[in-house]
């Protein structure tokens, strides 16, 4: 994949790297047994069409330490708190950052934040091998995520349907029309679209706008990144999209909860 952004090419390395340590210390038919022992799948998409169903925004609340672009964002940093304080704010589901190298992530703020409410949980971090989608589901994630910059259409689909048949959903995220196209091939029912770009880290809103009429309206539709403000917010309403993956915001804020509650101006519980 030679339009692969630098940055997840550097990450994706560290990932392959990551997995063969992993699967060395524990082969995944160990940790399959463990996958299959982990609590039941919350149901992730299922969480986010109840809210809009509802007339509420189905907000994807993200539990983020830092980032390559932004640096740190939240320090001290309790995974169990904000995801409390999330729940409270009325988020449909959680996103924790497991990643260690390039988020300050980690597995543990996974079991933690999933412990501590009844939200489901995407396990954001970036997949490369089946190992880690078992992996997930044994730390109790209910949903991946899959770039389909950093993955080969053949790549796409085993790690789709793994994470399926165990159970899982999958929030495929595409940044432009080509890789909107290779994600509807796939059969999805969720799409991300990241408005920020990974070659530049620049974040606009019309990339979300510009995609949309390419999309089934079967389809449910996540804009991710970027969403800043209320006028942000309205902007995609405006446009029929009612679904966010959100961090920065909120991660800066003394009370993620009580900031969600507000950039949905209060319609968000
Ligand atoms: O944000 C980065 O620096 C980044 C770098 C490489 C791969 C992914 C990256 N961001 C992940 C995200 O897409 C965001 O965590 C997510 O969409 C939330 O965005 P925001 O609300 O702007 O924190």
């Amino acid at each position: 994949m030679t339009d692969t952004p630098d940055i997840l090419k550097k990450i994706i390395a560290r990932k392959w790297a990551e997995v063969a340590e992993r699967s060395a210390l524990l082969p995944v038919t160990e940790l399959a047994l463990l996958a299959r022992e982990a609590d039941a799948p919350r149901g992730f998409v299922a969480a986010l069409r109840r809210k809009i169903a509802a007339g509420q925004p189905a907000v994807i609340a993200e539990v983020k330490k830092a980032s390559p672009s932004r640096g740190v964002l939240r320090d001290p940093f309790h995974p169990a708190e904000i995801a409390r304080q999330y729940e409270a704010g009325g988020a449909a589901c959680l996103s924790v950052l497991t990643d260690h190298d390039f988020f300050q992530g980690n597995e543990d703020y996974l079991r933690e934040a999933r412990a501590a409410c009844r939200l489901p949980v995407l396990r954001k971090d970036f997949m490369v091998d089946e190992y880690q989608v078992v992996e997930a589901r044994a730390l109790g994630a209910d949903c991946i995520l899959l770039i389909v910059a950093a993955l080969s259409d053949l790549e796409m689909g085993a790690l789709h349907q793994q994470a399926t048949d165990l159970g899982m959903d999958v929030l495929v995220e595409v940044h432009d029309a080509n890789e909107l196209q290779r994600a509807l091939a796939l059969g999805i029912d969720m799409v991300g679209i990241n408005n920020r770009d990974l070659r530049t880290f620049d974040v606009t809103l019309d990339t979300t706008l510009g995609l949309l009429s390419q999309i089934p309206p079967d389809i449910l539709v996540v804009t991710e990144s970027g969403i800043l403000s209320p006028a942000d917010v309205e902007r995609m309403r405006k446009n029929d999209v009612h679904a966010f993956l959100i961090g920065e915001a909120f991660m800066r804020a003394d009370d993620p909860g009580a900031a969600l509650h507000h950039l949905f101006g209060g319609t968000s519980k």
